[in-house]
This record gives C-alpha cells, structure tokens and sequence, in this order.
C-alpha cells in the first residue's frame, strides 16, 4: 500500500530532517508514528501525501511512484490519500455539510449522490444533526470530526492524521479515536502521528519510532516510551 525505499529528505536550508528510511505499511493497517519533537515525523508522513518531496528515494502508493507521477496527476493521487491536521484546517465561513462537500469529487454526480454521500460520512463521525452548523458553533472535537469525515467523503485508501488529537483534551481525543479505529475497521489503511502516550499504550498497534530522521524502531504492537 505505502512503500518508501532509502527516503532522504533534506530542506532548503540544509535540516536534514529525513536520513534513509525503508518502510512498507500493508493495506487495513493502523500505524502509530511516534518520537521526539523535531525527529522528522511531519516531515516522513508530508511525503506520503506530496506535501513535500524526498531528496532521494522512492515512495509508493497503491504500487503508483510518487515521483514519476506528473504534477497535472497529482490530484488524482491526492484523492487515494485523505489527510487531518492536529488543527483542523476547515473553512470557517462554510456550514459542516458545505465543508465537506467542498472536498468531495464531484464529476458527474447528481446532487442527491452528494447529499448521500456528505451526510452518510457526517453519520460516521456522528454529526449529522449538525450538517448546517458553521465550524465556530461547534466544539475542537466536533470540529475535528468534521475535518476526519471531510478526509474519507472520496472514499480514500489511506487517512493520513499529524498530530489529530494534539489540540484536544483526552475525553474527546478518545472519542475521535474510536472514529478512526472505525474507519479503519472499514478497510482504511491508518497512519497517524502523534505524541499521545495514553493513546499509543492503550491502542496498541504497528509502532513506528522515529529519532533523528531515522527508523529507530518498528513495532507490532508497540508503545510509546519517549519523554514527551
Ligand atoms: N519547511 C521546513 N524547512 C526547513 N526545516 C524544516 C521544515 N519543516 C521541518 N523542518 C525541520 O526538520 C526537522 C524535522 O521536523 P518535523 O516537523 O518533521 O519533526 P516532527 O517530528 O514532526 O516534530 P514535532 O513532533 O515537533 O511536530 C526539524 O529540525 C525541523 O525544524
């Protein structure tokens, strides 16, 4: 599903935030990235959606390389990957519904199609009674559920998530976990950053450590075990 082969990346202004990482993450895997602030998680999980490019090395999604695909095909392969920030990112002068119609693909469909599709993913993260709601009426959780049922609306192989509970409080950080371990049930591969100990020691699964760029471990069911 994501495979990257000897990743380097290093920024413009000579950070070398990525030094030779080999990954190969299957289909239907939920994936913890964890490590210390600065060891280059955002940079690693920003390649796999084409936020930034690797210096060296090959990434893959789906069996398509990343970096023989053409700029115009970008888009098309944005649309196999949906991705959540730690803050949100939703457009705060459109309703619920309209933010997450606005990121559906929507060539030739009818708008009945859309309209089932948006309120079927706003049913999945439980926010349907709210589609006409405006993003500043509703909580940091809702509004996070919002931006994860905007991420899966095209129906993505792959949910990419920096940090998703990093502005949340652990209530709510749990209920938007739940969320995504379901939509991982549904077949959604899951790469998640994130400095959440609770979290990554409670639920655990495949545990990618990262320190100075570099894989420093790479676990099944892994744990946290990092000063945060
Ligand atoms: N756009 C950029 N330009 C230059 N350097 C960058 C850029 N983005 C990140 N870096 C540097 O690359 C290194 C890795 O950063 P990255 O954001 O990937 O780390 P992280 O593990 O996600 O950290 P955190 O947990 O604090 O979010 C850091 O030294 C950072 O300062």
């Amino acid at each position: 599903m994501i495979q990257m082969q000897d990743v380097w990346k290093t920024y413009p202004n000579g950070v070398m935030a990525v030094n030779g990482i080999s990954i190969y993450i299957k289909k239907g895997e939920f994936v913890y990235v964890v490590g210390p602030s600065g060891a280059g998680k955002s940079t690693f999980i920003k390649m796999m959606y084409r936020e930034e490019k690797p210096t060296r090395g090959e990434i893959s999604i789906d069996g398509k390389s990343l970096s023989s695909t053409k700029e115009k095909h970008i888009p098309f392969l944005r649309r196999k990957i949906g991705v959540v920030f730690q803050d949100f990112k939703l457009l705060p002068s459109l309703s619920v519904f309209e933010n997450v119609a606005f990121a559906m693909e929507v060539i030739e469909e009818s708008k009945a199609n859309i309209r089932k599709r948006v309120m079927n993913v706003l049913d999945i993260v439980r926010l349907k009674n709210k589609a006409r709601f405006l993003p500043h009426e509703l909580s940091g959780g809702e509004q996070q559920r919002v931006a994860i049922a905007r991420a899966i609306v095209n129906n993505p192989a792959v949910l990419i998530a920096d940090e998703p509970t990093g502005n949340l409080d652990p209530e709510t950080s749990w209920e938007i976990m739940h969320i995504l371990e379901e939509i991982n049930d549904r077949g959604t591969t899951i790469v998640m950053a994130t400095h959440n100990r609770d979290i990554v020691d409670s639920m655990r699964k495949r545990l990618i450590a990262i320190e100075g760029g570099r894989i420093s471990r790479d676990e099944i069911r892994g744990t946290y075990s990092y000063e945060s």
